[in-house]
C-alpha cells in the first residue's frame, strides 16, 4: 500500500529525514516511536502533502502512485488521512457541514453521488456513539473551543466517517485521559480490517496495549534505526533511545 524509499526531505535548507525507507502492507498497522524533533510529524506532513516541505531524494508510491506527485486534497480524496497532532480549529464551519462535505468530496472522486442525507445522519450518529462523543459536537464549530482530548476525539471521528485507506496518526494519545484513551482505541480498532493500513506515531508504549501493531519502528535523527514487533515499544520504554544511537549508520 505505502513504499517509502530512501525519503531525504529538507525544511529551509535543513535537512530533517534523511533517508527514511518503510514499506506498509494492506490491513498493518505500524508505530513510529523516537526522541524528540526526530522527524515524525515531518514525515506524517510530508505524506499529507503539506507545503513547506522539500522532497530532495528518494520516493513515496501509494497503491501504486507517486503521491508526492499528487495534491494534498487528491491525497485525501484518494484515502489519505491525518489525523494531526495539533488539530486545527475552524471558526464558522461547524463539524458536521465539513464532515458531510468531505465525504462527498471523496465520494464524487470515486465516482458515487452524494450521500443521501438521512443515510449521513445515520452514519454520523452511529460513529458518534461509538467514540462515545455527545451529539452537540457535531453542531459546534470544528475544534473551536474543544478540550485537548475533544479534539482528538473528534479526529477519529473524522476518520471512522471518512474510512481512509491509510490512516496516519500524529500522537493521538496525547492530551487524553484514560478512559477517552482506551474509547479512542476502540475506535480505531473498530476501524481495523485487511485493507485499511494504519502508521500511528506515539511516544508512549500503552498506546500499543490498546491497539496492537504488527511493526514497531524507531525514528532517529531522520531515518528509521530499528524495526521489530510489539515487544520493541516494551523494551523501548524500559531502555529509552541512547543504546540505539548510532545505528542507523
Ligand atoms: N518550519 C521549520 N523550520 C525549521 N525547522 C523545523 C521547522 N519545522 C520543523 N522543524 C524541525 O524539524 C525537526 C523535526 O521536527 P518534527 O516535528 O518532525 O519532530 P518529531 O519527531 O515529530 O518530534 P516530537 O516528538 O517532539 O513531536 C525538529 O528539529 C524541528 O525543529
Amino acid at each position: 500500500m505505502l513504499s517509502i524509499k530512501n525519503l531525504h526531505v529538507t525544511i529551509n535548507d535543513k535537512p530533517i529525514l534523511k533517508g527514511l525507507t518503510l514499506d506498509i502492507n494492506p490491513g498493518e498497522v505500524h508505530a513510529i516511536m523516537g526522541p524528540n524533533g526526530a522527524g515524525k510529524s515531518t514525515l506524517s506532513h510530508v505524506l499529507s502533502g503539506k507545503a513547506g516541505y522539500t522532497v530532495t531524494e528518494g520516493s513515496v508510491t501509494y497503491n501504486g502512485k507517486d503521491l508526492l506527485e499528487l495534491a494534498p486534497e487528491i491525497r485525501a480524496r484518494e484515502g489519505v488521512f491525518l489525523a494531526f497532532q495539533y488539530p486545527v480549529e475552524i471558526p464558522g464551519v461547524s463539524n458536521i457541514y465539513l464532515l458531510k462535505a468531505a465525504l462527498n468530496a471523496m465520494r464524487k472522486h470515486q465516482g458515487l453521488p452524494e450521500v443521501d442525507a438521512m443515510d449521513f445522519l445515520t452514519i454520523v450518529k452511529s460513529k458518534v456513539k461509538l467514540l462515545q462523543m455527545d451529539e452537540k459536537f457535531l453542531y459546534r464549530a470544528v475544534n473551536e473551543g474543544f478540550s485537548g482530548g475533544e479534539k482528538k476525539r473528534n479526529e477519529i471521528l473524522q476518520a471512522a466517517i471518512l474510512e481512509p485507506k491509510l490512516c496516519i496518526l500524529d500522537e493521538t494519545d496525547s492530551g487524553l485521559d484514560i478512559d477517552a484513551l482506551r474509547i479512542v482505541s476502540e475506535g480505531v480498532n473498530s476501524l481495523r480490517n485487511a485493507e485499511r493500513s494504519f502508521l500511528m506515531i506515539t511516544h508512549y508504549q500503552r498506546l500499543l496495549d490498546y491497539i496492537k501493531p504488527d511493526v514497531v519502528h524507531v525514528l532517529a535523527d531522520g531515518k528509521i534505526v530499528k524495526s521489530g514487533g510489539p515487544e520493541l515499544a516494551l523494551e523501548l520504554e524500559e531502555r529509552g533511545y541512547s543504546w540505539l544511537e548510532g545505528q542507523a549508520a
